[in-house]
């Protein structure tokens, strides 16, 4: 494994065309020889284009912000330590919605590549980037909204064999006391046609309805059509993965990893109007949120402890 922050390609041993990273002005990108890329801004640690096979998997805004002055629009975006407006009397109530992971700005920490990264071995390089952020590097409002010691690591794996994009987050308590927080992947899927969708892999699963009243109830048919504005929050999901199926066809499939919770959102024709960085308004066809996370109740960290969860998720493209 060979570590580097630096644009360089990766295993020097192997001949032939070699995995590269190449890191500036507040991006980071990486790309294997087979050509699939995968790009992260350092503001949110936001992964904002994965493409496999010469195509895009993630939706991002027309109108999205990447100057670090608003969340982004599209990609995948952390949340962090609160889903949602965070709740009255609780640590995370002086948050902005969906906490502040997203609005900060992380630090690079370097790429690894897999040791099999050789062409022999029929493309199956893969490319690891890693992202910190900690107390320290927050807007001094954060530091006072929640002042915790915290440490992020969020590894971004772009891998060839399998067209894969592995994004996982270990949260670290480096405090004295302990600390609770929620996290999610809010990850914006681009499709062709969402009317030609279906979500599967949520059947029997219990959901909020957060378009309807907030109400709970069971997930009873296997597979979801989206034919309006959705927004649920399915906990204690059974199945490991969440699929997008277009046209029949699987697209992709969204593996949990030591998550058990997942949101399903597409704001349809009036939500997408109100938000003024969602472009083109008629952009909620060609997207679907599928986001994976510990989102049911909080996640405690007693001191010097560490937890982890993320996704795998597989093109078909
Ligand atoms: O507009 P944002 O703060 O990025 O939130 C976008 C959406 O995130 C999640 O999917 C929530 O379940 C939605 O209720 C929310 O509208």
């Amino acid at each position: 494994m060979g570590r580097s922050n630096k644009p360089t390609p990766l295993s020097p041993s192997t001949t032939g065309p070699q995995p590269s990273v190449h890191s500036e002005q507040g991006r980071v990108v990486a790309r294997l020889p087979t050509g699939d890329s995968v790009e992260i801004l350092l503001y949110g640690a936001t992964v904002i284009s994965w493409k496999s096979n010469g195509k895009e998997n993630l939706w991002v805004s027309k109108a999205a912000k990447l100057d670090g002055s608003k969340p982004v629009r599209g990609g995948v975006p952390i949340v962090f330590p609160c889903f949602g407006p965070p709740p009255k009397n609780h640590a995370t109530s002086s948050l902005p919605q969906h906490g502040f992971a997203r609005s900060s700005h992380w630090e690079y920490l370097g790429s690894s590549s897999s040791e099999s990264g050789s062409l022999a071995r029929g493309g199956d390089d893969s490319i690891k980037l890693d992202f910190g952020l900690s107390h320290a590097q927050l807007s001094e409002d954060a530091k006072k909204q929640w002042p915790y010691a915290f440490g992020l690591v969020y590894s971004v794996t772009l891998g060839g064999k399998e067209r894969t994009l592995q994004t996982m987050l270990r949260v670290s308590n480096q405090g004295k006391e302990s600390w609770e927080f929620q996290m999610l992947l809010h990850s914006y899927f681009g499709v062709d046609d969402i009317t030609r969708c279906q979500i599967n892999g949520l059947g029997s699963s219990t959901y909020i309805d957060k378009v309807l009243d907030a109400s709970q109830h069971t997930q009873s048919t296997p597979s979801i059509a989206i034919t309006g504005e959705v927004d649920r929050v399915y906990t204690s999901i059974k199945q490991d993965t969440t699929s997008i199926v277009e046209n029949g066809k699987p697209r992709l499939d969204i593996q949990r990893d030591r998550l058990v919770d997942s949101v399903v959102w597409n704001p349809w024709i009036e939500k997408a109007k109100g938000m003024s960085d969602f472009e083109p308004k008629d952009g909620y066809k060609n997207m679907v949120c599928v986001e994976v996370g510990a989102v049911d109740g909080w996640q405690r960290l007693e001191p010097g402890e560490t937890w982890e969860g993320g996704q795998i998720v597989r093109s078909h493209l």
